[in-house]
């Protein structure tokens, strides 16, 4: 199977996790990415069940909103019973890098919203420590210098990430953030890293999900899908 395949696999599980966690009414959180996308597809014909959808960047909303869901500001909502999104690696403990297609700090605010994580990926997505990804990093656009000189002392490579449209440019998050993806940090403890970096002032918001880490995994190989239930 290709990966869009096996994304798509698991799209159609997740479709009917969500079902049947969830009775007709309910709110849902949902992630961004590729996976995503496909999981959208997968329910868009449920989209009336919801009574609404928070979304977690305006590329979601977009594709939410014209198949047919209801989407929701988060400022609206005072919880969810569940966010379900993608990951671009997740750890053994649930524990995810996230923050691929630059959508990470609405992820995370949405996901905090919500007392369940579904993760739904790919079997690559499965690593035994974090961090081979690039670690991405919103940060305030004035404060990006002097971020990279921190980061880079705690051992990173940083580099900041270039816009798809014009590769002269920097990509611009939905928040009017930067990113530095930063290569080479040891990842063995996500919670401490994660609060580390979330000190560091100009830091809007880090890829690392370990306070809002999965409770559950869908995770999509070779032609099943398995799930696990972390404590
Ligand atoms: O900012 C993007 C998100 O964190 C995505 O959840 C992550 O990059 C995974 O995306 P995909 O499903 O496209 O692999």
């Amino acid at each position: 199977m290709t990966q869009d395949e096996l994304k798509k696999l698991v799209a159609k599980a997740a479709v009917q996790e969500i079902l049947n966690l969830l009775p007709e009414h309910s709110l849902l959180g949902m992630g961004t990415g590729s996976t995503v996308n496909f999981l959208i597809d997968e329910l868009k014909e449920y989209a009336n069940y919801f009574s609404g959808v928070v979304s977690s960047s305006d590329a979601t909303s977009q594709r939410l909103l014209s198949n047919g869901f209801k989407v929701l500001d988060a400022n609206t909502v005072q919880s969810l019973p569940l966010y379900i999104d993608g990951a671009d690696e997740i750890d053994p403990d649930g524990n995810m890098l996230k923050g691929g297609g630059g959508a990470l700090t609405r992820e995370k605010i949405v996901a905090s919203l919500a007392s369940q994580f579904i993760c739904i990926c790919d079997a690559t997505k499965l690593v035994p420590v974090l961090g081979q990804f690039p670690l991405p990093v919103e940060v305030i656009p004035m404060a990006s210098a002097q971020i990279q000189r921190v980061l880079e002392a705690l051992g990173g490579q940083v580099r900041i990430r270039n816009s798809k449209v014009d590769p002269n440019l920097p990509f611009v998050t939905d928040n009017q953030g930067w990113i530095l993806d930063v290569k080479g940090l040891a990842i063995e403890n996500p919670l401490a890293l994660e609060t580390k970096l979330n000190q560091i002032p100009g830091v809007i918001c880090n890829g690392i999900f370990a306070i809002q880490s999965a409770n559950m995994l869908l995770v999509s190989a070779i032609d099943q899908v398995q799930k696990t239930i972390f404590k």
